[in-house]
C-alpha cells in the first residue's frame, strides 16, 4: 500500500515543535515530505539548535506517523537548524524621531535617592555652558524634583501656537528648557501611574511641546526598573542611557538591574555609561581629604564588570545639596571641584553619544560644532 503524502501532513498538523505555538506544518517547520514505498522522509527546519528540541521533534514525528498513518513505516527525519535573522542594527533608535531634537538621553538609577536628578540637572547646565542647546524632561512621576532644582516650581508652561497647533512651551532657566510631570500634578497628590499612562503623558510632554532645536534632551527617569520604564523606553526614541549609582552595595545591585533592563532584547537602548555619585565626602575646608562613606569605587568596578564606560565620579559635597535646594545647580559655579567633576562627566557623555551615533544614518548623527577637545568628535 502506498502512503499518501497528504495523510502524513495531516498527521503532522496535530503536533508542534516544542516552544512554538502553531503546528509544525502551519509554522513552516515541515519543509518537505517524500515517500518511497514504506519509507517516509520528513525534512524539518528548526529555529533552535537545542538538542532536546531536535530529539523531541524527531520522536514526535516518528510516533505520530506510526500511530496515525502506518505503524510499519520507516521514518527518517532530516533536521536543519536555521536561526531567524537578527535585526541588522539592534541599537537603532525606536519610536518616531522628534523633529529638532538630536539626542535623547535617559538618566536612570536602580535605587531611589542616589542623586539621579541632581546629576541630570548638573549635566544639563554643563552641556549648556559648553554651547549645546539643552532640554530636560522630568519623568520622575514618583518625585519630580527638577522644577525645584531649576527654581521653576511655581511656574506653569504656557500654551503657544505653532503652525496652527496649540503647543506647550517649556519653561526656561539658565538657558535650559524644562518640562516636568510635576507641573501637572499637585505636590501632595499621590500619583499612581501605570506604565502606559506615564508613557502617554510623557509622549505629550515631548511631542505636544514646542522644544525648538535641541542638541540634547535629558530625561530624568523614575527610580527602579518597572513597567513604567518599559513603556517609556519602547515609545520614545532614546539615543542612550546613563545609569547613576552610589558606590554602596545596595545601590550597585539596583544599578546592575538598571543596565540589564536597558540591555533587555525588547528595550535594547545602548548604555552610554555609569556615573558614580557621592563617590566620597570632601569637606569644603579640607578639599584634599576624601572619606569613602559609601565604599570606594564601587560603581567604577561595576562599569568594568558590565563592560560599559565609566563616565566619572561626583563627590558628596554640601554645596551640591544646597544648590539643588535653592534651585541653582552647583555646576553653574565656576572654578570649583564640582564644576570640574561635571565637566569630565559631561565630556564623556558627549563622547559616548558621538561614538554611539557613528552606527546610525547621518540624519540621526549628532552635529557637534562646539566642543573641541573631545577625542571622539570628528573635526
Ligand atoms: N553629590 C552630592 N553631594 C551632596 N548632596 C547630593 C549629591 N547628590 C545628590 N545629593 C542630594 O541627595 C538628595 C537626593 O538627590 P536626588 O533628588 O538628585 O536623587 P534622585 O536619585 O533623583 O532621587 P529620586 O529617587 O527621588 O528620583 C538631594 O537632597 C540632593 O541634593
Amino acid at each position: 500500500m502506498s502512503i499518501s503524502k497528504q495523510d502524513i501532513l495531516q498527521a503532522l498538523e496535530t503536533i508542534t515543535v516544542s516552544g512554538e505555538g502553531r503546528n509544525m506544518v502551519a509554522s513552516g517547520a515541515v519543509q518537505n515530505v517524500v515517500t518511497f514505498a514504506d519509507e517516509i522522509i520528513v525534512d524539518l527546519k528548526l529555529s533552535s539548535p537545542a538538542l532536546h528540541i531536535k530529539k523531541r521533534a524527531e520522536a514526535d514525528i516518528v510516533k505520530t506517523i506510526h500511530e496515525k498513518v502506518d505503524a510499519n513505516a520507516k521514518v527518517q527525519v532530516n533536521i536543519k537548524v536555521e536561526a531567524p535573522a537578527k535585526p541588522q542594527n539592534p541599537n537603532l533608535i525606536k519610536g518616531k524621531p522628534i523633529p529638532g531634537i538630536q539626542n535623547i538621553i535617559a538618566v536612570a538609577s536602580g535605587k531611589g535617592g542616589v542623586g539621579k536628578s541632581t546629576v541630570t540637572a548638573n549635566i544639563a547646565v554643563t552641556l549648556s555652558k559648553m554651547g549645546f542647546k539643552v532640554g530636560v524632561l522630568d519623568a520622575d512621576i514618583y518625585g519630580p524634583s527638577i522644577p525645584i532644582m531649576f527654581d521653576v516650581a511655581m511656574e506653569k508652561p504656557l500654551s503657544v501656537n505653532v503652525g496652527g497647533k496649540s503647543k506647550m512651551k517649556p519653561v526656561e532657566n539658565y538657558g535650559i528648557k524644562v518640562l516636568s510631570i510635576g507641573f501637572f500634578t499637585q505636590p501632595d497628590q499621590a500619583v499612581i501611574w501605570r506604565g502606559p499612562m506615564a508613557a502617554k503623558a510623557l509622549n505629550q510632554l515631548i511631542f505636544d511641546a514646542d522644544w525648538g532645536q535641541l542638541d540634547f534632551m535629558l530625561i530624568d527617569l523614575p527610580p527602579g526598573t518597572g513597567d513604567i520604564h518599559l513603556s517609556i523606553m519602547q515609545s520614545l526614541p532614546i539615543t542612550g542611557a546613563v545609569v547613576v549609582s552610589t558606590p554602596q552595595n545596595v545601590a550597585l545591585a539596583d544599578a546592575r538591574k538598571g543596565v540589564a533592563m536597558f540591555r533587555q532584547e525588547n528595550i535594547d537602548v545602548p548604555v552610554l555609561g555609569i556615573i558614580e555619585n557621592m563617590a566620597y565626602f570632601t569637606p569644603a575646608e579640607l578639599p584634599e581629604n576624601k572619606y569613602y562613606i559609601f565604599g570606594k569605587e564601587g560603581a567604577k568596578h561595576l562599569a568594568e564588570d558590565l563592560d560599559v564606560p565609566f563616565l566619572g565620579e561626583v563627590p558628596l559635597v554640601q554645596s551640591i545639596r544646597e544648590s539643588g535646594d535653592v534651585g541653582r545647580p552647583a555646576a553653574l559655579q565656576t572654578a570649583t571641584q564640582t564644576e570640574e567633576a561635571f565637566e569630565t562627566i559631561t565630556r564623556n557623555v558627549v563622547e559616548e553619544t558621538v561614538r554611539r551615533n557613528e552606527n546610525l544614518p547621518p540624519t540621526e548623527a549628532i552635529k557637534i560644532t562646539t566642543m573641541a577637545g573631545c577625542s571622539a568628535v570628528k573635526k
